[in-house]
């Protein structure tokens, strides 16, 4: 039966990489390798100026109605100016918590073809594939109290609240188990236990949940430390769990191992098989409208979509290989680019992954 996807393409970049994932939802469509069918709705900034409202009441309906969403990015400097609560960005986190994401998987794997991409050296990055298992509708993003406030004096303050349930540390953790149970039975727990109440518990928590995962070892890092041994010696880890906005620092620094931000997708995912697929990266406004992006990771979202959504592990690996296939053709967009490598843009880019997706089989 045919699958549907909401394409919501957002702002900056994000209808540049989107459409580049289309035609490879396209090519697979038109070959049989899938059956879906694709809607369009708006978010973010694109939202906001149609509807005035960042996250449309219609856009999160057909979000619910939707098998699996895709997602380019949201937000840019002319909105900067907004009240947060009207922001893209509030559109995006909206989204999520109403389609109830609570566990979002951001695996940072180099493709050896990027080694002289990467930022580490070649020996400490070769053969890394780690995956960052985030928290996504919890924790400072959410937390109440929240926002700006005057004080007697005169002064303003601003507030906002690290807020997690056992209850939600419990479910990311053991998301993160079942993961770690797949691949090397190794999880890393990231807090900052030494300081913040809430992590303190997050840590208890963890220690509790693990105890129905004997076969699972796990340990317990500071945040801190933990941005400094990902680009120490990242191979130490495996699978690592955290909230939400270490995660989202984290994996933003994990990306560059890989060679690029603009090569790191993932999959936000909750208690049902839906789920919502983007790139890690924002709308980049810096090199928006000018058809240099990369589109790798949106494209390598399409194949997180196939195999977490849509029941299409075959597809996805193929996805995988082809995008495989284009860096050993030497191609590269300009974020990726190293000596001897052939530059292209976000289109050429995209019709390489198409191509090569025909001999992937
Ligand atoms: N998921 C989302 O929709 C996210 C949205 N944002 C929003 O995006 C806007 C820009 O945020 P920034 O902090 O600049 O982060 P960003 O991730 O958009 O860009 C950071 C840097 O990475 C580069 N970059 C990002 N994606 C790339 C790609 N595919 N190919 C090549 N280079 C790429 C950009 O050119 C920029 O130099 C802001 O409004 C921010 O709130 C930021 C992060 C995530
Ligand atoms: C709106 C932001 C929280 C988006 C972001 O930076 C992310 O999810 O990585
Ligand atoms: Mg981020």
């Amino acid at each position: 039966m045919s699958k549907n996807i909401l394409v919501v393409a957002g702002d900056g970049i994000g209808p540049e990489i989107v459409a580049e994932a289309i035609k490879v939802i396209d090519a697979l469509q038109a070959e049989g390798a899938i059956d879906v069918q694709l809607h369009h709705a708006l978010v973010g900034g694109a939202a906001y100026d149609e509807f005035g409202d960042p996250l449309p009441e219609s856009t999160l309906t057909a979000a619910k109605a939707a098998d699996a969403v895709l997602l380019g990015a949201v937000g840019g400097p002319k909105w900067e100016p907004l009240p947060i609560a009207k922001r893209p960005e509030k559109g995006l986190l909206g989204l999520r918590a109403g389609l109830e994401l609570f566990a979002n998987l951001r695996p940072a794997i180099l493709y050896p073809q990027l080694a002289d991409a990467s930022t580490l050296k070649p020996e400490i990055v070769a053969g890394l594939d780690l995956m960052i298992v985030r928290e996504l509708t919890g924790d400072i993003y959410f937390g109440q109290p929240r926002g700006i406030e005057t004080l007697p004096s005169g002064e303003r303050r601003g507030i906002n609240t690290m807020v997690y349930t056992e209850s939600e540390v419990e479910r990311i953790c053991r998301v993160a188990f079942e993961i770690a149970m797949k691949r090397n039975k190794q999880v890393c727990s990231v807090d900052k236990a030494n300081v913040l109440e809430c992590t303190e518990m997050w840590r208890e928590v963890a220690i509790k949940t693990a105890a129905n995962y004997p076969e699972i070892t796990l340990t317990h890092m500071y945040v801190d430390n933990a941005a400094m041994q990902l680009v120490r010696a990242p191979k130490q880890f495996d699978v690592m769990v955290t909230g939400n906005i270490f995660g989202d620092i984290l994996s933003d620094c994990a990306s560059m191992l890989t060679g690029s931000i603009g090569m790191l997708p993932s999959a936000s995912l909750g208690a049902s098989g839906q789920g919502m697929y983007e790139p890690i990266h924002g709308s980049a406004p810096d090199i928006a409208g000018r058809g240099i992006a990369n589109p790798l990771a949106t494209i390598l979202s399409v194949a997180m979509m196939l195999r977490y959504s849509l029941g299409a592990p075959d597809a996805a690996a193929r996805i995988e290989t082809a995008v495989s296939a284009v860096l050993d053709q030497g191609l590269r967009t300009a974020d990726i680019m190293s000596a001897g490598m052939r530059q292209v843009g976000t289109v050429e880019m995209g019709d390489a992954v198409v191509a090569a997706l025909a001999e992937a089989r």
